[in-house]
């Protein structure tokens, strides 16, 4: 129940998961109820030191209150004197990341129930006037089931946002993002465009070797499809629809959801 106080000593911590950039992620049980979580630990110097102090402040805020399948959970946290400990959903598959790597690429009814998945999370997020602006295959979790659960808030803001000093890939920024432009919701929707083509391809569609070359690429919207593997034509009209430079031309996310390519290639819709 997320208002009762916890500490460490109602956890047994198991073995490590991974580490992001500040801190690191455990598997853990729940003393009492032996419920399984992740708990991802971050040093309070690190905070002093990379001054995240808000930014962690507004991802913890923003979680605790999304409750969404396809959102990863956060249950609670507390703190000692040199480290925070946020108490996370556990999602047994990892990173979507690894999948993709495994696999080279997705097939178009995965992909397609990924974005489905994706979309329906933003649509929740929205209207709950939270804007992620950082999804990456990175901050995208499997569950046992393979469910795709997004993670790692750190980057989203409740909107009338203001500009973050980006660090990482530009890769999947919209072009109002990389030009330092005011931005909206339909980020967001742009992020989705390079994710399906990420997931049918197997690399983002404005890769290049240098920051500066992907940062015209995108601008440019300079979207080339390769040859292999084949992908059908609802794919790239959607892919199309999504990579637009005027943001307020991108297709919403309602519209995605009745895109023909969703529906051919989703069960359950
Ligand atoms: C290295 O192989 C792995 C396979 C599965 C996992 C599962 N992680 N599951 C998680 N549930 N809730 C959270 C938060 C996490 C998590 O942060 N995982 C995590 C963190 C850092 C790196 C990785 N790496 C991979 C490959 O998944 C996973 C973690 C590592």
């Amino acid at each position: 129940n997320p208002g009762r106080q916890w500490s460490l000593k109602d956890f047994e911590i198991g073995k490590p998961l991974g580490k992001g950039k500040f801190g690191r992620v455990y598997l853990a049980r729940e003393v009492k109820s032996k419920y399984i979580v992740a708990l991802k630990i971050i040093f309070k110097e690190q905070i002093e030191k990379y001054r995240i102090h808000h930014q962690l402040r507004r991802e913890m805020e923003i979680q605790t209150n999304l409750l969404h399948p396809n959102i990863l959970r956060l249950y609670g946290w507390f703190h000692d004197d040199e480290r925070i400990f946020m108490i996370l959903e556990y999602a047994y598959g990892g990173e979507l990341y690894r999948e993709l790597r495994k696999k080279g690429h997705f097939t178009e009814k995965q992909a397609a129930t990924y974005i489905a998945s994706l979309t329906h999370a933003l649509a929740y997020c929205h209207e709950k006037h939270v804007i992620h602006r950082d999804i990456k295959p990175e901050n995208l979790l499997l569950d046992h089931e393979g469910r795709l659960k997004i993670a790692d808030f750190g980057w989203s803001v409740q909107s009338k946002s203001k500009r973050n000093t980006m660090c990482g890939t530009l890769d999947y920024l919209a072009p109002e993002m990389v030009e330092n432009k005011a931005h909206d919701y339909a980020v967001d929707n742009w992020t989705l465009g390079i994710l399906c083509y990420e997931f049918l391809y197997g690399a983002p569609p404005f890769e290049a070797e240098s920051q500066n070359d992907t940062f015209k690429r995108i601008v440019n919207v300079d979207l080339i499809f390769p040859s292999t593997p084949s992908i059908s034509s609802e794919a790239k009209n959607l892919i199309n629809r999504l990579l637009v430079k005027d943001s307020s031309k991108r297709l919403s996310l309602q519209k995605i959801m009745e895109h023909p390519w969703i529906i051919k290639n989703v069960d359950n819709l």
